[in-house]
């Protein structure tokens, strides 16, 4: 482990309780402060199981985890959920207003109104949300609305590492292009680590500095910049797309 290294997954594997079968197996890599990692791999090949592993939504069945030198169990759960925050690809809504939403987090970290209320307005200017959104319902926003306030909340907690399950998935190609520019300049400044999870690969190669390839539940491989061949990429997701309908067919 480097003196820069935040986050250290050794060996990690993920059995299903229920099931004999391997959901992660031998995952190994860190993650440094400044990060922009990108996790990509097929439908099924565990990008979401490991994003959930990195916050303790779930616990791996081998190997350890690392968070700033510290075994993470042995980190209370509620200040590694500071640290370390998901923002899920399905984000739970409760019916709140998105002022709520926003607020909600920093409430529970007893923030000062001062403080919450000079946060809200940072980042939603920085995501470019209108103000007018604050006292709709969460419930009333379009798919892609959800999706923006769901990264602001995240966001807003200001954590040193953010994981994004697929967060550009409902955006418009100027809002996600936008999104992945802010998420730079947060790395650049050494504020934050970004691991993404994301099927677009233009999105992807706009952001990432390096790449994670898990193809079930394995870390195929782990190329960084300079030398991630995009084409490479897209012609093994295609292959393995291929190979899945292939199978299905037979
Ligand atoms: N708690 C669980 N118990 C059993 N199987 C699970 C559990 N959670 C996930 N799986 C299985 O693990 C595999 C990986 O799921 P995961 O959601 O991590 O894939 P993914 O790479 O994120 O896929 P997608 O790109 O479709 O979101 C899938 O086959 C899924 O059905």
């Amino acid at each position: 482990m480097n003196d820069d290294s935040i986050l250290e997954l050794q060996q990690v594997g993920l059995t299903a309780s229920l099931g004999k079968n391997y959901l992660l197996k031998d995952i190994s890599f860190g993650v440094n402060l400044g990060d922009r990692i990108a996790i990509i791999g097929s439908s099924g090949a565990g990008k979401t199981t490991l994003l959930r592993l990195l916050n303790r939504l779930s616990e791996p069945t081998e190997g350890q985890i690392f968070y700033n030198h510290q075994p993470i169990q042995k980190i209370p759960i509620i200040s590694l959920r500071q640290q370390i925050v998901l923002v899920p690809q399905e984000p739970k809504l409760l019916g709140m207003t998105v002022q709520e939403t926003l607020v909600y987090p920093l409430v529970l970290q007893k923030r000062s109104k001062q403080e919450i209320s000079d946060r809200i307005n940072t980042w939603i200017n920085r995501l470019l949300i209108p103000y007018e959104w604050l006292e709709r319902n969460e419930l009333q926003l379009s798919l892609g609305q959800r999706q923006i306030i769901s990264i602001a909340r995240g966001l807003i907690m200001q954590p040193q590492i953010l994981l994004l399950d697929e967060p550009t998935s409902a955006l418009d190609l100027g809002m996600a292009n936008h999104l992945i520019d802010v998420l730079k300049e947060l790395t650049e400044q050494k504020i934050m680590s970004i691991l993404m999870v994301n099927h677009q690969l233009e999105i992807t190669e706009k952001f990432a500095q390096k790449v994670l390839y898990l193809q079930g539940g394995k870390l195929e491989s782990q190329i960084s910049y300079p030398d991630i061949n995009w084409q490479v990429i897209r012609e093994k997701l295609m292959k393995t797309q291929q190979d899945r309908l292939d199978e299905w067919g037979e």
